[in-house]
């Protein structure tokens, strides 16, 4: 395979969706001097590269605001866990990110989401090309009822000019880079729906990372799978963090602390300790950080 492009359906023969430069996006300058904790004044805090900055959001459904003045820069190229119990607001910050509560009637926000020189909020914001930047992957895979390969080859049929040789190069590095092609390569033109959980999840990724986006949002994407499973998927996480920023939303703390750089900890709609994972998993901040991650609640 040749060198990953910059941007996605350029028609060269090269057309991989994206590469470890992610040069086509907008970029907040490396070094950002924000600091990306937000916990322990006076403790030197690594100045991770951001990709997302979210500064001040407040999200509604109707009168109900499920997140508070949330600050907090989410790194490029590095796994992000966002943990907390039920109800904290973690899937909501999700569906912010890519836009998904744009379908929530009630749903409204307010404050700066912005990834780089994108302000995702914005009204004028295309929410088609914000996706194809920021895939996202649910909870309980949701493939299409179509074939495998149709599957992967949705959003680039949709959204790049491909001839057939290039579409399959493409359908093939997707199902390679979500580790799931060895099992499905003699079946490609069967139902997606027959495939396993845990195949299906790892073809929504492919799926996902089709059509080149810089972020991938995982909301629970284990919680459905078997042990098998999700171990193939935490796997395939530490694979692809090189090439993409990964939030992951989790309630499996074994999960969080094996697989992401950073954990955000929200509790009532309010960050209350974002900061390495390591440093979260052993000498956190906060007491309630702390008590959470020792299972004492939630
Ligand atoms: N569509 C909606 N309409 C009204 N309220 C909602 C809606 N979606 C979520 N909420 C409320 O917003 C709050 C945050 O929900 P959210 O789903 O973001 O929490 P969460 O931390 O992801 O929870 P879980 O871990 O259970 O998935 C909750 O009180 C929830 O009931």
């Amino acid at each position: 395979m040749s060198a990953d492009p910059s941007s996605p359906g350029q028609s060269s023969s090269t057309i991989h969706p994206t590469g470890p430069s992610n040069s086509d996006s907008p970029q907040i300058q490396p070094n950002d001097p924000k600091p990306t904790s937000q916990v322990s004044p006076g403790r030197p805090v690594r100045a991770d590269e951001t990709l997302i900055e979210i500064g001040g959001l407040n999200a509604f459904y109707g009168d109900f605001q499920a997140i508070h003045s949330l600050s907090i820069n989410i790194p490029r190229n590095k796994v992000t866990a966002f943990i907390g119990p039920s109800g904290c607001g973690k899937s909501t910050l999700l569906r912010w990110i890519n836009r998904m509560n744009d379908t929530v009637p009630s749903a409204h926000a307010s404050g700066t989401l912005r990834m780089g020189e994108l302000d995702i909020l914005h009204k004028s914001t295309d929410v088609v090309a914000l996706r194809r930047k920021i895939g996202i992957v649910f909870q309980k895979p949701n493939p299409f009822p179509k074939s495998i390969y149709d599957n992967v080859a949705f959003g680039p049929r949709l959204h790049m000019k491909l001839s057939k040789a290039e579409l399959d190069e493409l359908v093939q590095w997707s199902l390679e880079k979500a580790a799931v092609w060895e099992e499905v390569k003699d079946r490609l033109h069967k139902p997606a729906l027959g495939l396993s959980g845990g195949q299906q999840q790892r073809l929504c990724i492919a799926r996902a990372i089709a059509v080149g986006p810089k972020i991938l949002l995982m909301d629970e994407p284990c919680s459905a799978l078997d042990p098998a499973s999700t171990l193939a998927i935490e796997d395939l996480m530490n694979e692809l963090r090189d090439q993409y920023t990964i939030v992951i939303v989790t309630h499996n703390m074994q999960q969080a602390s094996r697989c992401s750089d950073k954990t955000a900890f929200f509790f009532e709609g309010r960050l209350i300790e974002f900061d390495d994972t390591e440093r979260i998993f052993t000498l956190p901040t906060h007491r309630q950080t702390e008590d959470y991650v020792r299972g004492r609640f939630g």
